[in-house]
């Protein structure tokens, strides 16, 4: 039987792609090859593939390997868990080693032995198997600002503790990949950390997600299914817009979280989990709170360590740092070489307010690679930043939208009320759901 993993080979000897087609595609699902190593971070990116075998010594550049370790490190930085088992035609083993310190998964010599690379290639996927949700996923860039220095400096001290973590922040600072990050870094981090997004499931259907449920628990239970604390059960579980959580189920949720048992609908029998818990919300939880909207003593049992991300707008010494990394790995995916930011295309983006944060400007920038001309340097006008998101406090409200005073408005009364949602609701003459459905919109 075929092992089930994607194999991709990057060597731009047309004989030795054909012999290892040959023979990989006899023992792997599927086998990907590419002759120009320019092509390969946008190979990776596209295809997802478990394992890169790469060559060392491309002749269209150098042939002293250094071409080889220049595509792992760029390998090894984009797609850390995403192993690399390299290729020589030399019997050079300080250049073996110098792949293996770089982080290479393994070294084969060229000619191979056909069972020895299928064996150190079914070696290495195995490994990243376990790793498959979060193999390819974006890495996190940390910036040079002070408050992501602190941030970076607290996130090595309690990842590799248990303490559960409620990391906040607007939409799009990057609260997912900080849990990531620091399930990565933890001691759980052989099993792929689990997501459940209280924002997308639908409230009638929360409590079977969390907890499971037996068949028969409720019409269209067909099955026993297993939930989201019960299948993390050993690994970590990020439970992303806690702040949706409706009350009945935060007190389930709570109690659950101190006895470490769950009770799946349907069932009378307790079963015992063990989770590391990131919960993350957009929303001002402590306001929630004095609203009565969520529990006081869950926040503390989901609250050991509270881990803020800034707004962008509020950390501008990191906007060229991740504009440039962007511009960096879109331009390698897209184009084959880094592009890099014109004098006027930072000013541009420094001047911006990023009401999406980083998920906007990556974007952003993703969207001006592509339309951007033949130049490898990327300019202003190759940049399209929505007009409603760029409002500052400054401009007259003469020349404002009615979006962009509605917006306006919002924030003032938020600031103004101290960030009490029901005060504010109230000066606004709206519902607090009307008020956080607008604060979505506006990413406030
Ligand atoms: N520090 C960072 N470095 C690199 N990419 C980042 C960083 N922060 C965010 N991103 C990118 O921005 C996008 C949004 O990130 P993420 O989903 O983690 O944000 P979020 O705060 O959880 O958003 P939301 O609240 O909308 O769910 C993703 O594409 C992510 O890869």
């Amino acid at each position: 039987m075929k092992n089930d993993s994607h194999i991709l080979v990057a060597d731009d000897n047309r004989g030795v792609l054909e012999a290892l087609e040959l023979l990989l595609r006899r023992h792997f699902r599927q086998v990907t090859l590419i002759r120009n190593p320019a092509v390969i971070m946008s190979a990776v990116a596209d295809g997802r593939p478990d394992v890169v075998l790469l060559d060392m010594n491309f002749t269209s550049a150098f042939n002293n390997g250094n071409e080889g370790l220049y595509w792992l490190e760029r390998l090894r930085a984009t797609y850390p868990q995403l192993p690399v088992v390299l290729m020589t035609a030399f019997a050079d083993i300080p250049l073996a080693i110098k792949g293996i310190k770089a982080g290479a998964a393994d070294f084969i010599q060229k000619p191979w032995d056909n069972d020895r690379i299928v064996e150190i290639l079914i070696a290495a996927a195995s490994k990243v198997r376990k790793h498959r949700d979060v193999s390819c996923s974006p890495v996190m860039y940390w910036g040079e600002s002070d408050e992501m220095s602190r941030l970076k400096d607290l996130v090595g001290k309690v990842a590799a503790t248990d303490a559960t973590v409620l990391i906040t922040g607007e939409n799009g600072t990057g609260k997912e990949l900080l849990a990531e990050e620091i399930h990565r870094l933890s001691g759980r981090a052989e099993r792929p950390m689990l997501k459940v997004d209280m924002g997308a499931v639908s409230e009638t259907l929360f409590e079977s997600e969390l907890f499971g449920h037996r068949k028969g628990a409720f019409t269209g239970a067909v099955s026993d299914r297993k939930g989201k604390l019960a299948e993390a059960s050993g690994s970590s579980l990020f439970m992303d817009e806690i702040g949706n959580m409706p009350l009945h189920l935060q007190a389930k949720l709570l109690s659950a979280l101190q006895n470490r048992q769950l009770t799946a609908l349907g069932s009378n029998h307790p079963v015992s989990f063990d989770i590391r818990l990131i919960c993350a919300t957009n929303r001002n939880i402590d306001a929630m709170v004095a609203d009565g909207a969520f529990r006081e003593d869950l926040l503390y049992r989901i609250n050991t360590i509270r881990l803020h991300l800034p707004p962008l707008r509020q950390r501008k010494d990191d906007i060229l740092v991740l504009a440039r990394r962007f511009a960096a790995e879109f331009g390698t995916r897209y184009r084959g070489c880094e592009m890099s930011l014109s004098d006027s295309a930072a000013n541009r983006l420094v001047g911006y307010h990023w009401p999406g944060n980083i998920r906007e400007l990556r974007h952003a920038v993703e969207k001006a690679v592509i339309i951007s001309g033949s130049s490898d340097t990327l300019s202003a006008s190759d940049f399209e930043l929505s007009t409603v998101a760029s409002v500052s406090p400054e401009i007259p409200k003469a020349a404002m939208t009615i979006e962009e005073m509605e917006r306006q408005m919002i924030s003032e009364a938020i600031d103004a009320c101290k960030g009490n949602l029901s005060a504010a609701a109230q000066q606004l003459g709206i519902t607090r759901q009307t008020l956080y459905n607008k604060m979505r919109r506006y990413a406030l």
